[in-house]
């Protein structure tokens, strides 16, 4: 897994070590010079005589340093000076009046080539103390550096507040406008110190302009603006270096991440498989209202998942017409209330309108799972799904998993009062969701490009899902999967409901890996999805 800390975390783990005279900057700046000279390698590689493609060199390679005013922008001079050493051509671009004296003296003794910005072309911002830098101004400097083989962003890291201002935000308005997009043939290589400089570095906001990374290199852990979204799709490729900083921090024992995110082997050995003593109801039986007459393929896309997800049993409720439906596609479900060990509620259910008895049973069977109906079953988990979400009127255990996208999300919320937006839920998806959970004590998993999940003390960031998954069904299929998936360990998360959050994001998970697995690269059907569940679960446990 990847823990992200926050950076007051990070600062309060930086101080002893620095306090000791430990050359952090150093070693960060070391380290990152390394990455880029790799990476410059690899997109400079040849064919050998032998055909196999070999690291191409990298001397001569030219390199802009967008420089700031405080330590990240030292960190961007020190590995321009380990670079220009290293015979790369390396500019500083400095977007400050002051930056850091140690990193400029070191490039300047390295042989890198330094100029000031000035607000506009023309006009002297020296760097006090030292001699005048020949000027230039932002539109000359984005253009030069747009030509550059590397752009190493150190205008902003940990200490950033707010959107970018300054030359600093000017100069990543101007590359943003002249740059072709990420990927794009005559983009330069662009690696980001610590984070891409302007997101929110707790929140992973985008307060104002951010240069996309193809690269992030981070120092010392990772941040929770590189796993959240919108921030972490920005971000590119990243890589953690270990600057030999002890988190949590000695000062804050007891601390933890503020946000994780769970990776194959997390899921696998977490993935209850099933021995010679198991039966249905061990594995766990998932009941599943979802579908109308109207939308019968919701029900079978969740009971599907739910199947194929290793569900010992899948009860369906609903029509006659679409539990025909659901046992043509998946002769598995049953058709019949019982016991159940997870419910999944709401897939395909209008939030209001005719919807054939289901928000009533949808209704009944929350009542159940949350523990509200006396004399009845013990409590077990369940999915909140789409037109379900209504139905919550009143708080809820965290074994309960909302399961939201960002509109749903914000009609939610203003039902519960508050006043928000799609729009305002999709820029800051962390805050919302954390809110949604705080307002209906339920573990809330908000659906998007990147998946969010807050339960109790824990928040989750998982972006394991292709573009292709944004498709009509996809959000049952996760419904299915994840009812299957706390079915299997259903007294396991009403005793300890703060595990619910780790099951959703794994459940994310799982779900990204099956849209890939379906159709490495390609437009994925829904249905497909479901069907892939297995072998991304067989893949992840064969891994282990
Ligand atoms: N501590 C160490 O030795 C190491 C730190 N690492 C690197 O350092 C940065 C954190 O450095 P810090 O100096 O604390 O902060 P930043 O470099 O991020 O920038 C702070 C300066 O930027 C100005 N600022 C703040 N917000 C904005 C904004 N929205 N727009 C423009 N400029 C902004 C701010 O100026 P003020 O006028 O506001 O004071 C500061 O001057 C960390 O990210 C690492 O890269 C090493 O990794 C390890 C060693
Ligand atoms: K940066």
């Amino acid at each position: 897994m990847i823990q992200a800390w926050s950076a007051d975390d990070v600062r309060a783990a930086e101080e002893p070590l620095l306090a000791a005279g430990v050359p952090l900057m150093q070693r960060a700046a070391f380290a990152l010079a390394a990455v880029v000279r790799r990476d410059l390698a690899r997109r400079r590689a040849v064919a050998g005589p032998d055909g196999e493609l070999r690291d191409g060199s990298v001397r001569g390679a030219r390199v802009a340093l967008l420089v700031g005013a405080g330590n990240n922008g030292g960190d961007a001079l020190h590995a321009g000076a380990f670079l220009a050493r290293r015979g790369l051509a390396v500019t500083a671009y400095l977007a400050a009046s002051r930056v850091h004296e140690g990193g400029l003296a070191a490039l300047d003794a390295a042989g890198g080539r330094v100029v000031a910005l000035t607000a506009a072309d023309g006009g002297a911002a020296p760097q006090p103390g030292a001699a005048r830098r020949p000027t230039v101004g932002v539109t000359t400097a984005a253009a030069a550096a747009s030509g550059a083989d590397v752009i190493i962003d150190g205008l902003l890291g940990i200490g950033a507040q707010g959107p970018m201002r300054g030359m600093g935000g000017a100069l990543v308005d101007e590359l943003s406008r002249i740059l072709p997009p990420p990927g794009g043939t005559g983009r330069p290589w662009v690696v980001a110190v610590d984070v891409p400089s302007g997101v929110g570095v707790d929140d992973g906001t985008l307060p104002g302009p951010v240069l996309p990374a193809d690269r992030t290199v981070t120092f010392g852990a990772a941040k929770p603006g590189l796993l959240l979204p919108p921030a972490t799709h920005l971000t590119g490729a990243g890589a953690v270096i270990d600057i030999g900083l002890a988190l949590p921090p000695a000062a804050r024992t007891g601390g933890r991440p503020a946000v994780v995110r769970l990776e194959d082997a997390d899921v696998a050995a977490a993935w209850p498989v099933p021995g010679p003593q198991d039966h249905k109801y061990t594995r766990g039986v998932v009941g599943v209202v979802a579908g109308t007459t109207t939308y019968p393929g919701a029900a079978v896309l969740t009971a599907a998942a739910a199947v194929r997800a290793g569900a010992g049993m899948v009860r369906y409720q609903g029509p006659d017409d679409v539990a025909r439906a659901v046992v043509a596609a998946r002769p598995e479900v049953v058709p019949a209330d019982g016991r159940v060990q997870a419910w999944v509620l709401g897939p395909g259910l209008p939030a209001d309108g005719v919807d054939d008895g289901q928000r009533g049973r949808a209704r009944a069977a929350l009542a159940a799972a949350s523990g509200l109906l006396a004399g009845t079953q013990d409590p077990v988990p369940a999915v909140v799904d789409a037109g379900a979400l209504a139905l919550l009127d009143r708080p809820c255990p965290a074994w309960v998993v909302l399961t939201p996208h960002a509109g749903e999300l914000a009609a939610l919320l203003v039902a519960h009062g508050e006043d928000v937006e799609r729009v305002g839920v999709e820029a800051e998806p962390l805050r919302w969701a954390r809110r949604a959970h705080e307002l209906t004590g339920a573990t809330v998993l908000l659906k998007g490009g990147a998946t969010v999940v807050v339960g109790p003390g824990v928040t989750y960031a998982q972006a394991d899902a292709p573009g292709w998954l944004a498709t009509a069904g996809a959000g049952d299929v996760l419904a299915g999967l994840l009812g299957a998936m706390l079915a299997a360990r259903s007294a396991e998360v009403v005793a300890h409901p703060e595990r619910a959050a780790a099951v959703a994001a794994a459940a994310a998970l799982v779900h990204g890996r099956a849209a890939e697995r379906a159709t490495p690269g390609g437009p994925v059907a829904a249905l497909a999805v479901a069907d892939a569940i297995p072998g991304v679960v067989a893949g992840l446990l064969a891994a282990r």
